[in-house]
């Protein structure tokens, strides 16, 4: 059976981390969400999180490290998905995301409704934030 490869960015700044909203009329539509999406053929993972951080929050990132790797069956397909810690390219420079991504506390992100497969990734951010 097919599956998927995902990457995933964890952005952290300050304690805070990026999270957007996924929107309605795609598979988990209106869950919380990290930036991140499908890696193109032969595109290693550490590439796709850059690219897809880039395209959708608008911030230049670097991975700083990987985090956890997993396999993940949903109704929409089986993905494997790659968890990068990443920081902020030019640490100096602007650091708006583009809506609806958001500098968000750690504190409140184990609160929000990410998909199923970021529930392991999430305990060990909040048991072991970077310190960006
Ligand atoms: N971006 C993101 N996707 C996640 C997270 N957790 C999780 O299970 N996923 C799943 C949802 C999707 O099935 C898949 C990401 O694919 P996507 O459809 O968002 O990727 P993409 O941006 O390349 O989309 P597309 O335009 O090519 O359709 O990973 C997460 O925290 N962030």
């Amino acid at each position: 059976m097919d599956i998927t490869r995902v990457a995933i960015g964890i952005v952290w700044r300050g304690g805070r981390v990026l999270v957007g909203r996924r929107s309605q009329d795609v598979p988990l539509g209106g869950a919380a969400e990290f930036p991140g999406g499908k890696c193109k053929p032969n595109e290693p993972p550490a590439a796709t999180v850059v690219r897809e951080c880039r395209e959708e929050t608008g911030l230049r990132v670097r991975v700083a490290g990987k985090r956890h790797r997993c396999k993940h069956q949903y109704d929409h397909g089986r993905l494997e998905l790659h968890f990068f810690d990443c920081v902020i390219a030019d640490p100096d420079g602007d650091a708006e995301p583009r809506p609806p991504f958001d500098w968000v506390d750690l504190q409140t992100v184990a609160d929000l409704d990410f998909p199923e497969a970021n529930a392991m990734v999430l305990s060990m951010i909040v048991g072991s934030p970077l310190d960006a």
